[in-house]
């Protein structure tokens, strides 16, 4: 079997990893230091915790996403409410007006 070549590597949060892993997850959302993937990058993904590798995922699209633009749709590719989904962001980046979507499939 040919070994996967990386394009780069994306960390997320342990307590989203079931998630991923059984497709309930298929986007993140991310500020502008994490706004360079590229439709196409194939990642390896790691825990922001530890590091451990546990997939790896190509992406198939990245849009830049106003955090008012925020919808139900958005919600149910990250597996949650929307009122869980604008809760986790800004725990994670506190007040954020631009975003960026990344869709990813796992490979
Ligand atoms: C671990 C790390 O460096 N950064 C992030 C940022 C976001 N996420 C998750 C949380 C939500 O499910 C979406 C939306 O931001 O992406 C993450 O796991 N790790």
């Amino acid at each position: 079997m040919t070994p996967l070549t990386y394009d780069g590597k994306i960390t997320f949060f342990e307590r989203f990893e079931a998630d991923i892993l059984s497709g309930a997850k298929t986007i993140t959302l991310r500020d502008e230091s994490e706004s360079h993937f590229r439709v196409g990058d194939r990642l390896s993904v790691s825990t922001f915790e530890t590091g451990r590798h546990f997939c790896d995922i190509q992406v198939v699209r990245v849009e830049e996403l106003a955090f008012e633009a925020l919808n139900s749709r958005h919600a149910v590719q990250e597996n949650m409410t929307l009122e869980q989904l604008k809760a986790v962001i800004t725990e994670i980046y506190g007040e954020i007006d631009t975003l960026y979507l990344i869709e990813y499939r796992l490979l």
